[in-house]
């Protein structure tokens, strides 16, 4: 007989197989989050970050990215389900795991009246490890004025100071709620850029939302999609061009093709014309398309809309 393992149980389990094994940048287990008048935001994830990882999290407005986000780094509390950060539960993080951590929030509460530079100064203070050249390729770079207030930046300065704030102590651990959502495209891609040299450099796992999907087709990262408070789906790029199909046609032939090779249904739409699945098969598995089946690759927007529904 088997019994279902209670969450508390699940992730003490979990904790002892991350300590034999080295524990995850990010492990989040049974999580749960609910708002008043809107349960299950977060419901019920359970999710893992490798080390060195670089996750684009997708999701429609409204979709939970920065509830998720708020819950990972342990600012806000779940209703259940636990968090641990490199092993920690991130609820309770030491001065050592907080100097892992870097943060972007979608909404930098910058101190208004600093200069930028009294800013990172400040900020230093609080941090072991602080890359001064780095700081002053990327203020430089990025054309941020040191003497000039933050209040008095505009949107787009003040955005590349938080991530510049954020790169600045090398954390292990960066997550980053839209990110570029104020940035011009040349703005965008050197942050980009950025983001690959600090992976490439450290080893940094990174997690950031981005509705931007055009600057996730230029680099080839992990892709998450969540979705009614799950991560519906998580796959390099080129593994969702290469596995994932939009099948359309009658639901017979839908369960047939998904049956005779293997696939995994992600999304199924029955009603309308043309009833159509999303499945995700096996490389070099996929069911050929005929006159009662349409079979076909989905770019990240269309994957996107299908999956986010
Ligand atoms: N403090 C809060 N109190 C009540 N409801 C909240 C709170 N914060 C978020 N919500 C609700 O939870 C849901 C998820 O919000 P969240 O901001 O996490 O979404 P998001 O995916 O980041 O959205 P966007 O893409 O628009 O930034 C929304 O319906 C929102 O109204």
């Amino acid at each position: 007989m088997t019994h279902a393992l209670a969450v508390g149980d699940r992730a003490s389990a979990q904790a002892l197989a991350d300590d034999a094994l080295g524990a995850p940048p990010v492990r989040a287990t049974g999580l749960r989050v609910d708002f008043k008048g809107q349960p299950g935001v977060i419901a019920g994830l359970d999710w893992a970050l490798a080390p060195g990882q670089v996750v684009g999290l997708l999701g429609r407005n409204g979709a939970g990215k920065t509830t998720l986000l708020e819950t990972l780094l342990g600012l806000r509390e779940p209703q259940a389900g636990e968090v641990r950060l490199f092993g920690q539960p991130a609820l309770l993080p030491d001065d050592a795991l907080r100097a892992r951590l870097g943060y972007v929030p979608q909404h930098a509460a910058l101190f208004e009246d600093f200069r930028a530079g009294d800013l990172l100064r400040y900020f230093r203070s609080f941090y072991p490890r602080w890359n001064d050249a780095k700081v002053d390729g990327l203020m430089s770079r990025w054309d941020i004025p040191r003497d000039r207030r933050v209040g008095q930046l505009s949107q787009g300065q003040q955005q590349r100071l938080s991530i510049v704030r954020a790169l600045a102590h090398e954390p292990d651990l960066l997550m980053l709620d839209e990110p570029v959502a104020s940035l011009d495209p040349a703005g965008r891609r050197d942050f980009l850029r950025e983001l690959v040299d600090q992976v490439l450099d450290r080893g940094t796992t990174v997690l950031f939302s981005t509705h931007i999907l055009s600057d996730l087709e230029r680099v080839a990262f992990n892709i998450a999609f969540l979705s009614r408070g799950r991560i519906a789906l998580q796959a390099p790029q080129d593994v969702l061009a290469d596995e994932v199909r939009l099948l359309a046609g009658p639901v017979g032939r839908l369960q047939a093709a998904v049956d005779a090779h293997g696939g995994q249904v992600l999304s199924r739409r029955d009603l309308g014309e043309q009833p159509r699945w999303l499945v995700r098969f096996a490389e070099g598995n996929q069911p050929t398309a005929d006159a009662a089946l349409r079979c076909e690759a989905l770019n990240l927007e269309d994957l996107f809309l299908e999956l986010t529904q």
